[in-house]
């Protein structure tokens, strides 16, 4: 099955941005603005908590997605880059998994 990565989407995006397409959603929301992001963003949002909720909605996945696409372009309107998520995220890694990390060669040298 074909894949998309948050950085192959998120390049997508950032040309969006730089080179606008008409009849381009992303393109739309950029047009748009900050506000219609932000709302379209909490719509997406609110859609995921319903799906997630109801065990028999078969949209969560696709709810998920539409927020996580949103999201991404918020990100690019806002300057922030999955890359300084990234990070974020990996700094928050807690001590007992940086031990974890940690003993991994040693794990492998036996
Ligand atoms: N992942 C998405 C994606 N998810 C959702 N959507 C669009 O989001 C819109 C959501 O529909 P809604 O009914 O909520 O909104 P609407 O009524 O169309 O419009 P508004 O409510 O915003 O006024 C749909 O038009 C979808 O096509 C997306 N549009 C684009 N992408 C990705 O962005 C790439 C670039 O797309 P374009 O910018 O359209 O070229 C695509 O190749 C995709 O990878």
């Amino acid at each position: 099955m074909a894949k998309q990565s948050l950085h192959e989407l998120e390049a997508v995006i950032a040309d969006r941005k730089a080179n606008p397409i008409q009849g381009s959603y992303t393109d739309y929301l950029f047009t748009k603005g900050l506000d219609k992001i932000l709302k379209k963003t909490g719509e997406e949002a609110t859609e995921v908590i319903v799906a997630a909720k109801n065990d028999s909605d078969p949209d969560l996945i696709l709810e998920i997605a539409d927020l996580a696409y949103n999201v991404l372009v918020l990100m690019a309107e806002r300057g922030v880059s999955v890359d300084q998520i990234q990070a974020e995220l990996a700094s928050r890694i807690g001590p007992s998994d940086a031990k974890k990390l940690k003993e991994r060669p040693a794990i492998k040298k036996l």
